[in-house]
Parts: structure tokens; C-alpha cells; sequence
């Protein structure tokens, strides 16, 4: 039992008995006991550093058995953190960087299905034939990709009558407009689209052009998009912003840019100096339709249609782009995910045809089911795991904002009691839950975390509260600063 227990306390029973004796040592060395400035600077120099130290402590670490408590060292600096600091559905930092480097190693995997090959002498019943093989195919591919891999993708669409519309909005198309949400453009931009884009162009000798439309604009600060706008011209691709929910409305519109003017002067950087203002400008729906027939591809003449096909993720704002476009209300707008269902034409001008397609989910990587809630493309309602989502939420946005949006209090244990200052899940849900009296009468009264989850993860969706994914390589917080200033 005496054993049982020495062995037990090892890690840290060694570290203290090696220190005793190193001490007793230099003691012993000492000449003739009275080198006391040595043994001074020799005791002092153990405490201050070093090799055998750190093996003395790196077996503390690696052998203490203190139950729910988790142990990072950062130098000289010993944190001790609480388990609960770290939600078992998050990454760490480390898997983070891990699982992008697997995402880089892999994007050019992350394809949309092609339509095979047909011509004259093809029947339907073989282009049909073809078109199920070959999509078959493309799934295979990525399911291989998400268990070989070890990969997380978006719920990507799986239904092949989907995919057709997209073939012969594509087909059809002059120019395929992506449009994304301005608050994670990358997440919601299909790469692998736009090279199909362009290898269309090649076999139907028919040129076609790319354009991502970044909505939802009026969500982002002048400065945002400048790192944006950067971002985009550095890659060479096509962007423009637009807000469809401010295209009706002239005078916040009008907020929009002429704030930029002034903001713009005021935050002057040097190395933001490439983008100009005409690159960040919000476009209003006559600047929008203009910029249609100024990115078409020449037709042989000034009568001919052009065709712009208007693609992208469920509830993006295509409906809501369109509606702004024809400034009328014929065609409906929702905010349930998945409302268009077919590929329609709206004769815009003259000259502009408008091809919207179904909204779909193109296969993307994402690193945690909590980052695919957050980008609203899980639906919230059926969410069973919440402490993810919400986990992600507390580290995101700043807790004195989310205080100020919902006028509530939230407790985070402080640093010095071993949490981290950022809120868990549970104790942003549970201040949500108590101050808005949500109450689980089947547990004793106790708050309703669940509930407080769905409120707070639909309003992040809606925008309520509001975070924005920085370009690659830009720091979250700093990109995030001035929104949780206000
Ligand atoms: N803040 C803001 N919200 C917008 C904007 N455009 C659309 N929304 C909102 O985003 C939600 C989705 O808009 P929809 O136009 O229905 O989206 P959709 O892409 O057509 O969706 P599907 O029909 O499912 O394909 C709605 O709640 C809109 O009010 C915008 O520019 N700014």
C-alpha cells in the first residue's frame, strides 16, 4: 500500500526530491561551506531554468493524475485549465492546423459532378444511363474522401435531378454568378465550379465568365471588405458586393457607400492601398444589372439575350438578389433553407436573362460539425448536439457583446480559477436560459440549455449576432474589432 502510494505520487514526488537533492548537492561541492554567493547562484540558476528542471516537470505533467483538470505549460508560465474549458466537439488548436493542412492536401478533390459528354447520336435513354454512372462516380469519390481522408464536408447535395439544373443553368449561361454570404464568402464558393465554368467555355467553343457576388455586404465594415476586395484581386477573381436587403432602401444604402468615402480617409493603410474605393463600393441593382452586361463575354450582336446564371448555397439571398433586381415581388422570398426548387428565367431587360438555380450545397471542407450550424447550412431545429455550435459561438464573438445584444450577465471562470475568461457553452446557454426564464420542467426547474442553443444559434444565421470569417491568414479578432467596438 506504502508502495502503491510512492509510486503514485512519482511525477511530482520526483520533481520535489530531485530538486532537495540538486540543493543538497551544491551544498555538498562547497569547498569548505562558506562559498555561500555560489550556493545562492547556483540555487537560484535551478530555479530559473532548466533542462533537468523541465524533465522534472514534464513528468509532473505527463503523470499527474488530478481527475478533470488538464495541464499547458507555455514557458516559464503554468496554466492550469479546467477540462471543461475545452469542448470535446471543437478542435485544439493543433488539430486545427493539422485538419487544414490535410484540407490543403486535398481541395483539388472537391469537385462538382460533370455532365458526361453527349451529341447528336446520344439517346436520352443513354444520356440518362451516362449521367447516373457518372454521378455515382463523383459520390464515391467524395465518400472515399470523408472516411479514407478522415475529412469533414458540407452536407453536399446528393440529388442528381439538383445537379441537372445546375448543368443547364451552366450550359446555358454566359456568365455564372456565385453568390456567396458576405460573412464566409470562401465557405460558400465552389472553386471547382468556375474551373468547370471555364471548361465548358473550351468544349462548347462558347466563352463564359466567373463572378462571385458577395451579399449581405451591409454585414461587413468598410474595412472588411477592403481585406476582402484585397484578397479577392491578389487571387485574380471576379467579386462585387451587394446587399439585397438595402437595395430597396435608398437612404441606408446610401449609408453604405458614403460612409466608405469618409471611413475610408480615416483608416488609411498603407498596405490596403491597392484596393480602391470602386472595390469595396456596394453596388445598387442598376450598377448590379450594368455589371452583367459589362463582365458577358462579346455577342455578335446588340440584340442578342445574355444569359446570367444566378447559383449558390440555400439561403445565400438569391431570392432576395432577384427580387431586388426586378423590384417586384414575383418571385417569393424566404427564410426557410431550400425554398427555390426549379431553374427559372426572368426576362430582366431586354437584353439580361436571369437563370436561377436551385439553391445547393456544393461539396466543401469544413472543420467541425459546430462550424456547418454556424454557417447555417445544418438546420438548427434538429440539432441534438448544441454545446459544439455554442462553444464556438462563446469563442467567436466577444461575451461583452453578446451581453449587450441580449442584455444578460454571463459568468466565465476567470483565468485564475483555471478557466480561460472565454465563456463555455454551458455558462453563456445557462445566463441566456435563466435571464429568459427558459426552464426544462422534467429536470427540477433547471435552465434550458437546449432551448437557449437555438435561440442563440438562429440569431447568429439571422446576423443578430454577428460574426464574419476574415480572409486566410487574417487574424479573426483584429478583422472582428471594430463591429464589437460599437
Ligand atoms: N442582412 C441581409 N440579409 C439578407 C440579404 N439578402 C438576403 N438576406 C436574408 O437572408 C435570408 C435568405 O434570403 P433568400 O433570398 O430567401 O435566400 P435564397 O438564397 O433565395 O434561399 P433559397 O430560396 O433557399 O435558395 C432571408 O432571411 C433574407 O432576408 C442581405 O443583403 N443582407
Amino acid at each position: 500500500m506504502v508502495q502503491k502510494q510512492y509510486r503514485h505520487a512519482s511525477g511530482l514526488g520526483h520533481a520535489i526530491i530531485n530538486s532537495r537533492n540538486n540543493a543538497r548537492r551544491s551544498q555538498r561541492s562547497g569547498q569548505d561551506g562558506t562559498d555561500l554567493y555560489h550556493e545562492q547562484r547556483q540555487q537560484n540558476s535551478t530555479r530559473l531554468q532548466s533542462v533537468t528542471q523541465e524533465r522534472d516537470l514534464d513528468e509532473f505533467l505527463s503523470t499527474a493524475e488530478l481527475a478533470g483538470t488538464d495541464f499547458t505549460a507555455t514557458k516559464l508560465n503554468i496554466k492550469i485549465l479546467h477540462q471543461d474549458q475545452q469542448n470535446p466537439y471543437l478542435l485544439t488548436a493543433e488539430q486545427e492546423l493539422e485538419t487544414s493542412q490535410r484540407q490543403q492536401s486535398n481541395r483539388q478533390r472537391l469537385t462538382v459532378p460533370r455532365r458526361p459528354a453527349w451529341d447528336d447520336t446520344t439517346t436520352p435513354g443513354e444520356l440518362d444511363r451516362r449521367e447516373r454512372a457518372a454521378f455515382l462516380e463523383w459520390r464515391r469519390g467524395l465518400a472515399e474522401l470523408e472516411e479514407r481522408h478522415d475529412l469533414l464536408l458540407t452536407p453536399f447535395e446528393r440529388n442528381l435531378e439538383v445537379w441537372r439544373q445546375l448543368w443547364r443553368v451552366v450550359e446555358r449561361s454566359s456568365v455564372v454568378v456565385q453568390i456567396c454570404d458576405a460573412r464566409n464568402p470562401l465557405f460558400y464558393r465552389s472553386r471547382d465550379l468556375e474551373v468547370y465554368v471555364r471548361q465548358l467555355a473550351e468544349t462548347d467553343g462558347k466563352d463564359k465568365r466567373n463572378l462571385l457576388l458577395i451579399n449581405k455586404a451591409d454585414m461587413l465594415t468598410v474595412r472588411q471588405r477592403r481585406l476582402w476586395a484585397r484578397y479577392f484581386k491578389r487571387e485574380g477573381i471576379s467579386f462585387a458586393f451587394f446587399s439585397a436587403a438595402m437595395a430597396g432602401l435608398e437612404d441606408a444604402f446610401a449609408v453604405l457607400n458614403i460612409g466608405n468615402v469618409v471611413r475610408q480617409e480615416l483608416d488609411y493603410e498603407q498596405d490596403l492601398d491597392d484596393v480602391t474605393a470602386e472595390d469595396i463600393h456596394v453596388l445598387s441593382v442598376d450598377e448590379l444589372e450594368a455589371l452583367f452586361l459589362k463582365t458577358a463575354p462579346p455577342t455578335e450582336n446588340e440584340t442578342e439575350k445574355i444569359y446570367i446564371g444566378l447559383v449558390g448555397y440555400p439561403n445565400v439571398g438569391k431570392s432576395s438578389t432577384i427580387n431586388a433586381l426586378i423590384g417586384a415581388k414575383k418571385v417569393s422570398v424566404s427564410a426557410t433553407p431550400g425554398k427555390t426548387k426549379h431553374f427559372q428565367t426572368i426576362h430582366l431587360s431586354d437584353r439580361v436573362v436571369l437563370c436561377d438555380c436551385p439553391g445547393l450545397v456544393f461539396p466543401n471542407f469544413a472543420s467541425t460539425k459546430a462550424d456547418l450550424v454556424c454557417n447555417g447550412v445544418l438546420p438548427i431545429d434538429q440539432l441534438r448536439e448544441y454545446t459544439g455550435p455554442a462553444a464556438l459561438v462563446a469563442k467567436r464573438i466577444p461575451k461583452e457583446y453578446i451581453e449587450k445584444v441580449y442584455g444578460i450577465k454571463i459568468y466565465a471562470r476567470p483565468e485564475i480559477d483555471g478557466g480561460t475568461g472565454i465563456p463555455t457553452a454551458d455558462e453563456m446557454l445557462g445566463a441566456y436560459a435563466v435571464a429568459r426564464g427558459l426552464i426544462r420542467s422534467s429536470k427540477g426547474g433547471r435552465p434550458d440549455e437546449s432551448k437557449a442553443a437555438r435561440v442563440i444559434l438562429k440569431d447568429l444565421v439571422k446576423g443578430k449576432l454577428l460574426y464574419c470569417q476574415p480572409p486566410p491568414d487574417e487574424d479573426p479578432v483584429e478583422f472582428n474589432r471594430a463591429t464589437y467596438a460599437i
